[in-house]
């Protein structure tokens, strides 16, 4: 029996993680739950799966609970230290993910990690304490798996699938309004990573996190377009072989393989049926001049710390403007481009300065989103 806690319960990974653990109570058992501030939705799953520490980490609102009730970023640090796991599914969106992710990391156990933002900004610091990472993104799971029992010597590029999102054929992105982006073509998934998934730059932040992942240059991870999402990624190795895995899209088949691995679950989700359907995989050059945000997150990685950090934080703010209508579409990259080059912080020797160059570097971003 594997003991789960969830940083991040009540969002999308985090409920689709709650939906596999559900349907094999012999293997798992949810042992803690971490949310923002959904208060309502934590004390639903807490009835449900009996976890030993709950935290809510926005807000001071609190429930009657048969366990150990914790708030604040100080909880989230209390609860790692106390509670027993034996795998921890990091599901923060954003870069709240980071301080909670390294702890978890520090703790041991195995880390199931959906949570892109924080190796993006402390992949250095992540990699160095983590005991053991299995991916959770689905291109990440897909590359993980195309390279087991693999040598890494006989890897000569990976390549991330996107899909392109939903404007991938559309001329004009000036007059894009949030419901338009919020509308993913293949994904349901939590709103900043469907808004990133829009600009490419949910690609971008998944090239750095493929970098630290598999330990690789970025020169050696490539971006392809695949609008139907069925093959997640794929691996050229030395001789020219090309292993791809696929699937349906449906983020319960990555969670399940990171929480079983190296064993698979019999999963009852939709069966890949290509020759029912007729499908069509098809695959082109990303359009980096419409979407800028691609080159925008392989120049802040090649620029090294804290550029990443920096490119990510901007991010954050400008998706937000974005979404509250402060700012258009086309914004996103100028807000990211601009924060980058006026950024002028030292490279972080630790976690924590990682936090503080977050902070500062979104402190920045909101000064040119004003400045626009
Ligand atoms: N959704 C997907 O299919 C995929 C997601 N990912 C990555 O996984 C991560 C989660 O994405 P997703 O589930 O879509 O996001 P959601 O927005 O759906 O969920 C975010 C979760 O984080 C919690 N949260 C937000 N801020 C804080 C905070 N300060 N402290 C503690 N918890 C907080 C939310 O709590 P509450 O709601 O209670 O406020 C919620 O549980 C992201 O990094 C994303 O890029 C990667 C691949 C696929
Ligand atoms: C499901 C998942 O892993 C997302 O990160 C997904 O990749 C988003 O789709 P895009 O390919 O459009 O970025
Ligand atoms: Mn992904």
């Amino acid at each position: 029996m594997k003991r789960v806690l969830i940083l991040g319960s009540t969002g999308s990974i985090g409920e689709s993680s709650l939906d596999v653990i559900r349907r094999f109570p012999e293997r798992f058992k949810v042992i803690g739950l971490v949310a923002g501030r959904n208060g309502r939705k934590l004390r639903e799953q807490a009835e449900i799966f009996k976890p030993e520490a709950v935290c809510l980490v926005e807000t001071q609102e609190f429930f009657s609970f048969n366990g150990k009730f914790y708030t604040g970023l100080k909880g989230v640090k209390e609860l790692i230290e106390t509670v027993d796991f034996d795998i921890c599914i990091s599901a923060i969106s954003g870069s709240a993910g980071i301080l909670p992710t390294y702890w978890a990391a520090q703790k041991g156990g195995r880390l199931a990690l959906a949570n892109k933002e924080s190796l993006v900004c402390a992949g250095k610091f992540i990699t160095e304490v983590a005991k053991e990472i299995i991916p959770v993104d689905s291109e990440h799971s897909a590359i993980f798996q195309c390279l087991n029992g693999e040598r890494k010597d006989s890897v000569k590029e990976i390549i991330l699938t996107a899909s392109g999102g939903p404007f991938r054929k559309r001329e004009n992105l000036e007059d894009v309004t949030p419901e338009e982006a919020l509308k993913h073509p293949n994904w349901s998934m939590g709103t900043k990573v469907t808004v990133d998934s829009a600009t490419l730059m949910n690609k971008g932040l998944e090239v750095i996190e493929a970098c630290w992942l598999f330990n690789l240059p970025p020169e050696k991870v490539k971006v392809v377009i695949h609008p139907q999402s069925i093959v997640h990624s794929l691996v050229r190795f030395s001789d020219n072989s090309v292993i791809a895995q696929l699937g349906v899209p449906d983020m319960r088949i990555p969670i399940a393989y990171a929480l079983s691995y190296p064993e698979r679950l019999p999963l009852e989700v939709e069966e890949l049926r290509l020759e029912l359907f007729g499908l069509e995989l098809t695959f082109e050059e990303p359009d980096t001049e419409r979407f800028p945000c691609l080159e925008l997150a392989y120049k802040a990685f090649k620029m090294g710390y804290p550029y990443p950090i920096v490119l990510n934080a901007a991010d954050e703010v400008a998706v937000e403007s974005f979404l509250k209508r402060e700012i258009p579409f086309t914004a996103i990259p100028k807000v990211i481009e601009k924060t980058m080059e006026l950024a002028d912080f030292e490279e972080p020797s630790s976690v924590e300065e990682v936090v503080e160059i977050d902070r500062r570097a979104k402190e920045l971003a909101r000064k040119v989103v004003e400045c626009l």
